[in-house]
């Protein structure tokens, strides 16, 4: 553990990557702690603390709460209370409940099939089947999303528009870091940046609120899958400044920020992982091969895709945990201790205010829980070569120690964790057997190199060459 007061706070700055100092600089500038330690990582992220919860970000730099004076327009941003909870159990319990998952089962292969089409004529038309994967997985994810948060029938050219606009929005992240202190004189320092975030936003409302609206007017068939707008039209939210005033339909400008917070967060994370998963079975056709195995011996032939049962798929998911260990694209988790947290460590009571940061790579990577660290090695995962078959729940502590968490941890623990395990497995295991993905050479070769931002990504974004596999060539591969 680190601990650093105002005139010491440079020293979290020198021990983090300077991109992940430059984009989170807003927050770091403030009196701040990093936790390397496991074990006090669960004590306070899990157990909490005496009186409050420990559950508070600091003020965010998320472009809604930003734009709403710190309203909390979305639930990221949103204090431990009232407002958050109702939000967060209405996105659990509907949308992103894990037995719920199966009603998106067609919008899911939509995407698949697009993603199919749009790589398989990216590799016929290049004369060696060079394919730039990293922008069609982005698109196919965030069309997915798109159908999950408005519904079917939204067309191409605006999704395209908004998967666009929502990236903009994600780069221009780090320059917003001059609003979490003094927003209101930040505005006037930095009129121009004030004035792109509001011309950002304001294109997004354009594009979203047509569509909200339509969903509001429209008459619902009985028993037809909810679109995640749907549950927000419906909701009632407490008052957090007002807690006599009765429950309130939320605003237009609210519904904006908690689509976009799930098309971003929705999307953004899930295709960086998918990228580093497909980049290392690039680099290592051994595992390629052995995930076309598995599958190939699980699903049909004939079968038109790979569905749910990627779930079931033991070798598949240990490459995705432990990619999900080397690569979390998350690169930090916040917390900011509040008037009513007791956190003590060493025996001191922890100053209201302090920002605790948790870097989730250096947690997952400890000598004393994982033999060689550095090295991806899937088995580690596997019972029966060796390892241990953890998931993620016990992976984030159950023993008292954290060992992962990719998706964070506690009462704020990201509500995506399971449909984002679905997707990433979905996409992989159909990617790998439709296509054989080899790595291309000298410049374009993949290069495991990421750069920490907001979110982790890779350095150079992923390129391979692809041979379109038929169903019996990919079985024969196997042989
Ligand atoms: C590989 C994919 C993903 C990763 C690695 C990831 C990671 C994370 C992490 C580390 C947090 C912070 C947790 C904490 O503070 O303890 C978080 C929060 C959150 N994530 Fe995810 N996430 C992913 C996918 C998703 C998906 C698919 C959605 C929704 C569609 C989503 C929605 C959210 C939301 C709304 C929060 C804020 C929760 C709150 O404050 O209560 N995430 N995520």
């Amino acid at each position: 553990v680190r601990r650093h007061g105002h005139a010491s706070s440079k020293a979290v700055y020198t021990r983090l990557a300077t991109s992940v100092k430059s984009t989170f600089a807003g927050w770091l500038r403030q009196p701040a702690i990093v936790i390397r330690d496991r074990a006090t990582a669960h004590r306070l992220l899990v157990r909490g603390c005496v009186g409050g919860s420990f559950s508070n970000r600091p003020p965010s730099m998320a472009p809604s709460a930003v734009l709403s004076h710190r309203r909390y327009h979305n639930l990221t941003s949103a204090p431990y209370g009232p407002f958050w909870r109702v939000t967060r159990r209405n996105l659990t319990s509907e949308v992103l409940h894990p037995l719920r998952l199966h009603r998106y089962a067609a919008a899911r292969r939509d995407a698949l099939c697009d993603l199919v089409a749009d790589l398989k004529n990216q590799c016929t038309s290049s004369p060696d089947g060079l394919v730039l994967a990293a922008e069609s997985i982005r698109t196919a994810m965030f069309g997915l999303l798109t159908t999950m948060c408005f519904g079917d029938g939204v067309d191409a050219g605006l999704i395209r528009a908004m998967a666009d606009a929502q990236h903009d929005l994600v780069q221009f992240f780090p320059e917003l870091r001059v609003f979490a202190k003094l927003p209101v004189a930040a505005r006037l320092i930095h009129r121009q940046r004030w004035s792109k975030l509001v011309a950002l936003r304001r294109k997004q409302e354009e594009m979203y609120l047509p569509l909200i609206h339509a969903r509001r007017s429209r008459q619902r068939k009985s028993g037809e899958t909810p679109a995640y707008v749907d549950t927000l039209i419906d909701l009632r939210v407490p008052d957090d400044h007002n807690k006599r005033r009765r429950p309130r339909r939320l605003t237009d400008g609210e519904l904006v920020g908690m689509c976009s917070e799930f098309l971003g967060a929705g999307t953004e994370t899930v295709a960086a992982a998918l990228q580093w998963i497909m980049a290392n079975l690039v680099k290592r056709p051994h595992m390629q091969e052995a995930v076309r195995r598995e599958i190939n011996a699980a699903v049909d032939a004939d079968a038109e895709e790979v569905g749910e049962e990627v779930l079931g798929l033991e070798y598949l998911n240990a490459v995705v945990m432990e990619v999900l260990r080397l690569y979390p694209t998350a690169t930090l988790v916040f917390r900011q201790v509040s008037e009513q947290d007791d956190i003590i460590h060493d025996g001191q009571r922890i100053p209201t205010g302090t920002n605790v940061l948790f870097p989730l790579k250096s947690l997952a990577q400890d000598k004393a829980t994982w033999v060689n660290p550095d090295e991806f090695k899937p088995e580690r995962f596997l019972a029966d070569k060796g390892g241990e078959s953890i998931s993620l729940v016990a992976a984030a502590g159950s023993g008292g120690e954290i060992r992962m968490i990719p998706f964070g941890a506690g009462r704020r623990v990201c509500p995506g964790m399971a449909v984002a395990m679905l997707h990433m497995g979905y996409f992989t295991a159909n990617l790998v057997r439709e296509f054989e993905w080899r790595e291309a050479k000298g410049e374009l070769a993949v290069y495991l190199r990421p750069h920490f931002g907001f979110f982790t990504v890779m350095k150079h974004p992923l390129r391979a060459h692809l041979a379109v596999l038929t169903r019996r060539e990919g079985a024969r591969k196997e042989e």
